[in-house]
Formats: structure tokens, sequence, C-alpha cells
């Protein structure tokens, strides 16, 4: 693909996308490991149950069997890498790579959700985790900027939605929100086992004055969208991608949004998308038909996502391509989600402004700046003014 204009921008090539400032907002840890890494660790720790040793088959492992259609067989290709995380030395390893790669991919902000009670079967507290994954972070951030790569890493707590440590990971995200973590969140398998369960837990963050995203209306549709709004208070929904179930396109292209998704659009509730990770679960047939590009058009707070790198062999820069790909978007459209993405994060309001005046919307417009002086040389080559 070469860059080209259109009539609202520059269409990027995959080069400008890498370079391009990206923010994300929901991407896990524990689906994201190198797959050298894993095998490393694996080797390290004793784990005996990876299915490949050589990291290139095990890679492809993990893409193949996390492409099943199902959310519940996605998440057990999680037992591996939960299963190798389990000591401080590959928390801060797992970090601080984790960094380094969204970094080398051109993420200037990050948060990055795990759950903490996964990560205590080697004899850890929930508080030595949170401080090494911590600590990888740091590192990460700083051997990024060494390699002249600037980024900025959050974490978000997890609680597993379908256990019931939830009010103690809030209060363990609430201890350590001015040391790293940024706020909290709910995963883990959907169907049957509704938000409102935790309730407890986002009660307190919302006394505490802290933040919280849900996972919801991924493999659940409607229902789990709204309980997780108007009974838990949730300030984001991971993925919200079933919102579409809300909004009816009529033959002549006319719209009407149901009182859900129009409550959604004017709250400007921020939606973690996360495409290829749809793809995956069966909650989207493929990048073309995704709503990603009916909720971009509607406006709603869409923003572009991970979700597990791992699982989906993906970046954000891959994410971005998929789309551009499908809806042929410009450079003017990944802004856009950039700004969308940065105007949610959980940091405070005046450290968003600056990401966004001074990173992200400076960053697009050198981008946009490259390709009017290459079109300005070859214009004036092909008249022949340069003779
Ligand atoms: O897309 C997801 N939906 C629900 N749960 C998920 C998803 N991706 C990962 N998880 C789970 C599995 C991980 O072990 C856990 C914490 O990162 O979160
Ligand atoms: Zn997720």
């Amino acid at each position: 693909m070469t860059s080209q204009t259109t009539a609202t921008g520059v269409t990027p090539s995959p080069d400008q996308i890498r370079r391009a400032p990206k923010v994300l907002l929901h991407d896990h840890l524990d689906g994201g490991l190198r797959p050298g890494t894993i095998v490393d660790l694996a080797r390290a720790t004793g784990y005996p149950h990876l299915p490949e040793t050589d990291p290139g088959r095990l890679g492809v492992w993990f893409r193949e069997a996390a492409d099943s259609g199902s959310l519940e067989r996605y998440l057990e290709t999680f037992s591996h890498t939960v299963g190798v995380m389990q000591t401080r030395d590959a928390l801060v390893r797992v970090a601080r790579e984790c960094a380094e790669d969204l970094a080398e991919d051109g993420v200037v902000y990050a948060e990055v959700r795990y759950a903490p009670e996964q990560h205590l079967e080697g004899g850890l507290t929930l508080e030595e985790v949170v401080e090494a994954v911590n600590e990888g972070f740091r590192e990460g951030e700083r051997t990024a900027r060494a390699h002249g790569h600037r980024i900025r890493v959050g974490a978000l707590l997890t609680a597993m939605r379908h256990a019931a440590r939830s009010l103690e990971i809030a209060e363990l995200a609430n201890r350590y929100r001015d040391v790293g973590v940024v706020g909290f969140d709910i995963a883990g398998a959907e169907a049957g086992h509704p938000p409102t369960r935790h309730l407890d837990a986002f009660e307190f963050l919302k006394r505490e004055n802290n933040h919280f995203t849900i996972h919801a209306g991924e493999a659940f549709g409607l229902p789990s969208i709204w309980q997780a709004l108007q009974w838990c208070g949730a300030d984001r929904l991971g993925h919200g991608v079933r919102i579409i179930d809300d909004i009816e396109v009529a033959g002549d292209g006319t719209v009407k949004l149901g009182r859900l998704a129009s409550y959604v659009r004017d709250k400007r509730v921020p939606l973690e998308l996360c495409p290829s990770s749809n793809l995956q679960t069966g909650a989207a047939s493929s990048y073309e038909e995704h709503p990603i590009g009916l909720l971009r058009r509607l406006h709603f707070r869409a923003t572009v996502n991970t979700d597990n790198r791992l699982m989906s062999g993906t970046s954000m820069s891959r994410e971005f391509e998929h789309l551009v790909d499908a809806f042929g978007y410009t450079l003017d459209d990944l802004q856009w989600f950039s700004v969308n993405a940065m105007k949610s994060a959980f940091i405070p309001f005046d450290e968003r402004l600056a990401m966004i005046n001074d990173v992200i919307k400076s960053g697009y417009a050198e981008l946009k700046s490259e390709w009017l002086f290459q079109q300005t040389a070859s214009t004036r080559d092909s008249s022949g003014l340069e003779g």
C-alpha cells in the first residue's frame, strides 16, 4: 500500500502507521508475552505443560488455539502464560518486555491489565506481584527511552469475574493508585458471571473517587453493558462491541439508536474495541463487518485496542492496518481514535491534555507534513520545474 490523498486526508503506509503515536487502553499483560520468553520462563521455573517448546511453533499454537469462536476456549490458552508468570523475576521480565514491545510499535501511552490473584502460586503476595510488574514497566520505559522511544505505561488491576476476590483487588488498586496503578477492571468468562456480583468492589472504588472499566458486551449482549454502566457505574466498557445490537440501520441508511446506545453515545462512554480479538471469539465475523466502522461514523467514543497481542498475533499498528484496509481510514481517522483513547485514559486531565497536544497531535501533524513535502517534490519533478 502506498500513501495517497483522499478528500479527508492521507491514507497511511504501514511504516507511517508504526511511527504514528498510538494510545492503548485495553491490553492484557498475560496475553502479550513473547513466545521466546514463555519458553525461557517455562525452562527456568520448571513449568512442564507447554504444548510446544519452539518459539515459532508456540506462537502459532497460541493463535490457532485462540481462534476457536468461543470466549471460553480462547481463555483456556491463558493457563500457559499465567503458568510461567509465578515468580518475581518472571513478572519483572514480562512487564519490561511488554513496555519495550509497545514502545517499539509506536505506542506512547498504554494501560496494561493483569489479575494479581492469578500470580500467587509461587508464593508471592498480592503486593509483591504489583511491585514486580510496576518495576518491570519502569525498566521497560527506561530501555525504550534509551532506544529512542517514549512511552508511559499504567497498570490496571483486574479481578476475575468467576472468583470472589474483587473487593480485595479493588482495595489493592486503590492502595497503589499513585504508584503505577491507574485503575481496576473485571475480566473472564462473561456468560453466567454478571458484573453485579462485584458491586461491593465498584461501590468501594466510587467512594474512593477511583476509576474502573468492566469487560462487558463481548460474549454477552446489551444486558451486560446495561449492568456495567447503570448498576456498577463503569467509566469505560471493555469491548462494548455488542452495543451494535441497540442500533438499527434501515434499508435507506437511516440509523435509529435505542435508549442504551443513545446513552452510551450521549455520555461519551469510551468503548475499548478490540477487532482481531472479536474475530477470534466470534463477536464479529470480519474486519469489514466489524461494528467499529458504524460506531466511528456515528461518533461514539470508539478506541482501538489489541486485547491479547500473543493470542491474536497482533499489535496496535496491525490493528490500525486492518482498519485502514477495511474502511479506508486516513491519518485523520487514526488521530481521531488516538485522541479518543487519550481523552478516556485514567490519568489526570492535565496530563491527558498535554499528551494530546504535545505528543499525539504534533506526531500526526509531522506525518502529514512529510507527505506534503513528498507530494510537492514529485509535482515539481513531473512539471519539469526542476529542470
Ligand atoms: O477478551 C477478554 N475477555 C474476558 N477476559 C479476558 C479477555 N482477555 C483476557 N481475559 C482474561 C484472561 C486473563 O488471564 C485475565 C487477566 O488479564 O483476563
Ligand atoms: Zn480483554
